[in-house]
């Protein structure tokens, strides 16, 4: 049985609906297909090259085009990687690496990751940044958050603040984030090729449920943004309604633009309508990413600015 069918007989719904995206037979296999490993090297612990020259005695590595710390690696168990432990390393989906560098942080900025845990953008932004500055890393959900703590400690991340709030009530501290990145709870579709669940799982109201919840968050963040500044808004997933209807709805919201993300990685166009639903042209500014796109997990990114003297 070909994947195509796999999917339909595990979730037809989810076939009916993101075929209207895509039908091509490798997108469809590299849905579930198992993902490639690949780690970030923490220039917070030591030089890129010394942790490389280590790794490659053992490894065979090959650089993450969009990202210059990022590198597939063929280990079967990182967390028997002795650099892992150390915090010299740190497995991360290569698709996931974006949303910081589209950010861009620099050092000695406020930064505000607001659905941080496990915080492993909060680690690359605090690597952007180097130790400089300050990072409110938040997450609602408590165990998560002491997950995101360890992962912190272990990185050497020190200028993060960990707070566990509703991201939505960042809205109050208006205009106070140099950066905010917004890397909202979605419906994981693109962690189907790591875990079967999500896909036996996906259901049109739990993406409904997100959308809610993205439109909140990205008002939010928006709000609590400095004029002058970039938030970026990332989800792991495909659907419509939780990437370009929500920043379609900002767009329409506030006066919010969008920037394009000029990055060596291969997209898919940006949804323009959808269900009878037309989205501002802006939008192709996006990036839409399948995971036959680059071999990744799918992503979507957006790098939205606010323009000066606005607000
Ligand atoms: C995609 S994960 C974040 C991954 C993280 N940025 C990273 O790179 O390691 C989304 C997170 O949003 C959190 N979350 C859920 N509801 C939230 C809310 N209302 N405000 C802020 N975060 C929320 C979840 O607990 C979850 O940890």
């Amino acid at each position: 049985m070909g994947a195509r069918d796999v999917i339909k007989e595990a979730n037809p719904a989810f076939y009916e609906r993101y075929s209207q995206l895509e039908d091509t037979d490798e997108f469809w296999e590299f849905m579930i297909k198992p993902p490639r490993q690949s780690i970030r090297v923490n220039t917070l612990k030591a030089p890129l090259e010394v942790v490389l020259e280590r790794l490659k005695e053992e490894f065979e590595l090959e650089p993450i085009p969009w990202a210059r710390e990022g590198f597939f690696i063929n280990v079967d168990n990182l967390a028997k990687v002795p650099e892992h432990s150390l915090g010299l390393i740190f497995g991360q989906e290569a698709s996931s690496m974006i949303p910081p560098v589209a950010l861009d942080p620099k050092p000695g900025e406020l930064v505000l990751d607001m659905a941080a845990a496990p915080g492993s953008k909060t680690g690359q932004i605090a690597q952007y940044m180097e130790n400089e500055g300050c990072i409110v890393a938040n997450d609602p959900n408590m165990d998560r958050a002491n997950v995101l703590i360890a992962n912190l400690n272990r990185m050497g991340v020190l200028i993060a603040r960990v707070t566990t709030r509703d991201g939505a009530e960042f809205a109050r501290f208006e205009n106070t984030f140099d950066r905010v990145l917004l890397d909202a709870p979605c419906s994981s579709v693109g962690l189907i090729r790591k875990k079967w669940r999500f896909l036996e799982a996906w259901n049109l109201k739990g993406v409904m449920k997100y959308m809610n919840i993205q439109k909140k968050l990205i008002l939010a963040g928006y709000k609590a943004l400095k004029p002058g500044g970039t938030l970026v808004y990332s989800t792991c997933t495909i659907d419509p309604l939780e990437n370009e209807e929500v920043v379609d709805y900002l767009l329409r919201k506030t006066d919010a633009r969008l920037e394009k993300i000029e990055l060596p990685v291969k997209t898919s166009e940006p949804v323009l309508e959808w269900e009878g639903k037309e989205y501002s042209p802006e939008l192709k500014k996006v990036l839409r990413i399948h995971p036959n796109d680059n071999d990744t997990e799918a992503f979507f990114v957006a790098k939205i600015v606010k323009p000066e003297g606005g607000g």
